[in-house]
């Protein structure tokens, strides 16, 4: 897959009806010269990765469990979602460390499941509002990677997302100069980490929409975003597509 991506996060939303925004998806960008995934629920992946099968588009988890199969009721492994048709998992999401208590250490072990089933980790961080006010969102993101990074990672098995959760779903959008600070200061952390750590896809997501992308992908270190509500129809997605394939 190209460097420059635009990976939709379906989140809780999506049932068989939005194989048609798929559909429309995928006729609307028949060979596009970056790389587009699709993360719908889990319960329609295989029907999505079906739909796009033999596309240019790629279809992804949204999430998965460390281990690779046993007693976890509710629970999806990386390999179950690999089988499904999947090739990229987002691990580490706020969402899930907000409401399900995930730590650095247990996302970095999801990414590693991911790792070893062959998918590419979309390894998430972000600061909140308080951490931004009180200065502390370098320190905090610069730490989130170094916790969530399993061994093993490199620019081919791993990207990596920073939302600012108080840009996730609020309409309030990072301003290019907060982008650029927070994605020179992870680019700065992959390189010492990373042999490739130049190569490595660093998007950027909340409240990412076709009238702030160009804007947004103009900023340095930024190789694309990663959409919330804006990747739900093909019409809002598409010209975020479009932007990122002009940058
Ligand atoms: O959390 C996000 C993507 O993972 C961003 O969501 P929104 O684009 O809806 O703000």
């Amino acid at each position: 897959m190209p460097k420059k991506l635009a990976a939709g996060n379906w989140k809780m939303n999506g049932l068989t009806a939005g194989l048609d925004e798929v559909r429309a998806l995928q006729a609307a960008h028949p060979e596009p010269s970056v790389g587009i995934l699709i993360c719908p629920p889990a319960t329609l992946l295989s029907a999505v990765a079906g739909a796009l099968g033999g596309t240019a588009i790629a279809a992804g988890g949204q999430d998965c469990h460390a281990e690779a199969n046993g007693a976890h009721t509710g629970d999806i492994s990386a390999s179950m979602l690999a089988d499904a048709g999947a090739s990229h998992v987002i691990v580490g999401h706020s969402e899930r460390r907000g409401e399900h208590g995930e730590s650095d250490e247990d996302v970095a072990a999801k990414a590693a499941a991911a790792h070893g089933a062959g998918l590419t980790a979309i390894i998430c961080l972000g600061e909140s509002q308080a951490q931004r006010e009180a200065g502390e969102h370098l320190a905090v993101i610069t730490a989130q990677l170094a916790g969530s990074l399993p061994g093993g990672a490199t620019a081919a098995n791993t990207i990596i997302a920073y939302e600012p959760i108080w840009a996730i779903g609020t309409g309030l959008t990072a301003g290019p100069e907060e982008i650029a600070e927070a994605h020179t200061a992870l680019r700065e952390a992959l390189e010492a980490r990373l042999q490739d750590g130049a190569e490595v896809t660093l998007l950027y997501g909340g409240s990412v929409k076709g009238a702030n992308a160009a804007e947004i992908f103009a900023v340095p270190n930024v190789d694309g975003a990663l959409v919330g509500g804006a990747s739900l129809t093909s019409a809002d997605f598409s010209p975020i597509i479009s932007a990122l394939e002009e940058t």
